[in-house]
């Protein structure tokens, strides 16, 4: 079997890189090919756990899914995650290696080369095609010497380049011809193709002006890809996530912004369902009555409960709590309603013992060892928000540190406490993708439905299905705007 490639690199963060490879690795698959996506280094606080227990970036795992392969840590095998302002956890093939400044991690990063070679040589001995993405641009000209993860990688693993630039932030044909300008000679050769991302209006238009960029970069464009509302979760250095999503007479749910706020794709599920409207909250006056407020996990518990304690927020969230208001907290979140946080060995910051909101009689101990698994089991002893959930089988996924001791009402089959109801409105867990399980959303969402005296929702689509149809979307979408033939002699033996 040879081996075929292509990498993706980006005019900026932002620019649409792991929607396209993830659209590529669709059309690959389908086109009846085994198909692979890699990117040498991800920063993101959004990650995965796979099945081994190994931690991921997350754009990688939608690759997987567009591909219909299991997601596996060799697909990223360097994972940083910005801990506190000056330090980030090195993840590496998918363990922590502990936590460094940006200038250890700089100095250090070129030592990673092997094992990103031996990752991606995996990919090429098992695959007939990889799709490698990039990060953030590939001409960072100040660090370019240490490049572990764009035109290095590139060259590497000897791929053909496609430089995908966003027009909707304007100045794109300046950022084609400067990014390609700003390459190496030798670099120059390797970039076969541009893609221009996120157009609005008549590709006309803009006819001309491609010409001329195919001109003076002697660089075709292979495609113009219009703008779309495709909901596939993209990297989130830059995200549109944030935006408030709003629905009249509905659901309202307040999420708060935290911080060092981690895998807030969790509620990526609870955008789809109906009635529902999402707002991230950062200070105490942008509360307005919801009837969900959802403490998010959080890269840093400690530091992130001290800041809603010193903006009002924690009080504000006691008080509606006893109001009936519901209240959800994942992970650090979860953390947080306990009545204690120690963090004895300073894994998280200098503060060894916090006091929590209270609202659980809990108290959690960040350990040295960090958790990472998958979550599969069985939900028992539901009441409140859970309520007629007995049975279900749910999963998920849990990376943390703390390990989390009470006497709160467990409602899974597990000896230790995974996730907790208490009262009628109060729920809290370790596991992220919570709001995956179909039954559980649409349990605590028709139990605000009934309290507002709204209709009840039957069993809807779950989100592992409603993220295939979106896939398939942006296939129909990449098909019909990019020349497809000329991808295929561009991919390099
Ligand atoms: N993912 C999380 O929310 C992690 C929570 C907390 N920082 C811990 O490590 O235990």
């Amino acid at each position: 079997m040879k081996h075929k490639n292509l990498m993706i690199v980006g005019t900026s963060s932002g620019a649409g890189k792991s929607i396209t490879v993830a659209g590529l690795c669709r059309i690959f698959k389908k086109d009846g090919y085994t198909v692979c996506p890699f990117k040498s280094q991800n920063m993101a606080l959004n990650s995965f756990v796979t099945k081994t227990g190994k931690e991921m970036g997350r754009a990688q795992v939608v690759q997987a899914l567009a591909s219909e392969i299991e997601p596996e840590a060799f697909m990223n095998p360097i994972l940083l995650k910005p801990t506190t302002d000056r330090k980030i956890q090195v993840i590496v093939n998918g363990k922590s290696i502990g936590n460094m400044s940006g200038i250890e991690y700089g100095r250090y990063k070129t030592s990673l080369k092997p094992e990103i070679m031996k990752s991606y040589n995996h990919i090429k001995d098992n695959y007939e095609i990889s799709v490698i993405e990039g990060a953030g641009s590939p001409v960072e000209i100040n660090i370019k010497e240490e490049d572990i993860a764009n035109m290095k990688m590139a060259e590497m693993a000897d791929a053909p380049v496609i430089l995908v630039a966003d027009i909707d932030r304007g100045g794109v044909f300046a950022s084609i011809y400067g990014t390609i300008m700003l390459l190496s000679e030798n670099e120059r050769k390797r970039v076969k193709g541009v893609i221009i991302n996120k157009f609005r209006g008549d590709v006309n238009i803009l006819k001309p002006g491609l010409k001329e960029i195919e001109t003076l970069t002697g660089v075709p464009v292979v495609g113009v890809i219009p703008y779309s509302n495709v909901d596939i979760e993209d990297e989130d250095s830059v995200t549109e996530r944030f935006n408030s999503l709003k629905s009249n007479n509905g659901i309202k749910i307040a999420i708060i912004k935290l911080k060092h706020i981690s895998n807030f794709t969790d509620f990526d599920a609870l955008k789809i369902a109906k009635d529902v409207s999402i707002k991230y909250v950062s200070s105490p006056h942008e509360l307005d009555n919801e009837d969900i407020i959802i403490l998010p996990g959080t890269k840093n518990t400690i530091d992130d409960l001290k800041e809603i304690k010193d903006n009002g927020l924690a009080k504000e969230i006691i008080k509606v709590s006893k109001n009936g208001t519901t209240i959800i907290g994942i992970c650090g979140g979860f953390q947080m309603l306990g009545d204690k946080i120690k963090d004895p060995y300073g894994i998280e910051s200098n503060i060894k013992e916090i006091p929590g909101l209270g609202i659980l009689e809990l108290e959690t101990i960040m350990e040295k060892e960090k958790n990472t698994r998958q979550y599969e089991g069985k939900l028992k002893n539901c009441s409140g928000l859970l309520a007629g959930l007995n049975d279900e089988k749910i999963n998920g996924y849990e990376i943390h540190q703390g390990v989390t001791f009470g006497t709160e009402q467990k409602v899974t089959d597990d000896d230790r406490i995974v996730a907790v109801v208490k009262g009628d409105n109060i729920f809290a867990t370790y596991i992220h993708g919570i709001f995956d399980n179909e039954c559980v959303t649409r349990n605590i969402l028709n139990y605000v439905r009934s309290r507002k005296g709204m209709s009840l929702e039957e069993k809807g689509i779950s989100f592992d299905e409603y993220r295939m149809l979106e896939l398939d979307k942006l296939e129909k979408i990449m098909r019909e705007n990019i020349d497809m033939k000329k991808i295929y002699e561009i991919l390099g033996d």
